[in-house]
């Protein structure tokens, strides 16, 4: 998984994602599907992407009370993908009941990877501190999140490239960090507040991009996604 870029399936529908996915030449490439499209294609996109090939990252992004989330997770795990995700906003309580779910639904050959979400890449320090409230920088409330998430069995974070090295050197080499607000120079950053060059994710460690716009608007989306993996030192084929 580590060196994986997860390409950001943000469709409306599962016939506009396959004339993307077809159109730009990019069978097998990992992708990130998220509520936009599971909401509208639920469960059976998750099959139709895996048989072809694709890795998958199911961004759902869980946020609810312990039991809830643990009911939740059993039922995806049964879809057997290789990332899903909580709020680390939910809490201890609730990560640990996250994992308890994913890991009592999964077959005993699969091992889903537990992430949980520290501060939105869509936030900066403004917003955490004056909006929500929440005191300290981005990246030190990262890092507590990534600790206490790491405490209770989730096996990495998403961040932003930011924070990836400090999340790494408090949680370990093997946690891993997944960050998304990845864009090539000269590309618009949308709603994004924390955003970074791949080359500056390959000085900074991270283990997983996820990316979108900076490829789906590109006027080549292949070449833009083989553009991010090689400037990130993890050039091959899709
Ligand atoms: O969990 C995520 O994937 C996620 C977390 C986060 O903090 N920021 C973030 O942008 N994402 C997702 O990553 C993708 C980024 O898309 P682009 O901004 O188009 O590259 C979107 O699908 C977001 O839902």
């Amino acid at each position: 998984m580590k060196g994986n870029t997860y390409l950001a399936l943000d469709f409306t529908s599962w016939d506009e994602a396959e004339h993307f996915l077809k159109e730009n030449d990019l069978h097998g490439v990992p992708v990130k599907v998220g509520m936009e499209l599971f909401y509208r294609e639920g469960p059976r996109i998750i099959e139709k992407l895996k048989a072809n090939d694709h890795g998958i990252f199911l961004d759902l992004k869980l946020h609810d009370i312990p039991t809830t989330v643990m009911k939740a997770m059993k039922n995806l795990a049964r879809l057997e993908v290789d990332m899903v995700n909580v709020h680390a906003l939910g809490g201890s309580e609730m990560i640990n009941r996250a994992k308890e779910g994913l890991l009592s639904g999964s077959p005993a050959s699969h091992d889903t990877k537990l992430i949980a979400v520290t501060v939105l890449t869509s936030m900066d320090e403004t917003a955490l501190n004056n909006e929500l409230k929440i005191p300290g920088s981005v990246a030190d409330n990262a890092t507590h999140f990534a600790g206490f998430a790491a405490e209770n069995g989730a096996d990495g974070v998403v961040c932003s490239v930011h924070e990836a090295s400090r999340v790494k050197a408090a949680c370990g080499s093997f946690f891993l960090t997944v960050t998304p607000g990845i864009r090539l120079q000269e590309t618009d950053v949308n709603d994004q507040r924390r955003v970074a060059t791949p080359v500056f994710a390959k000085e900074n460690g991270a283990d997983i991009l996820v990316v979108g716009r900076t490829v789906t608007q590109a006027k080549d989306p292949k070449t833009a996604y083989l553009q991010v993996q090689e400037e990130w030192g993890h050039g091959s084929t899709p």
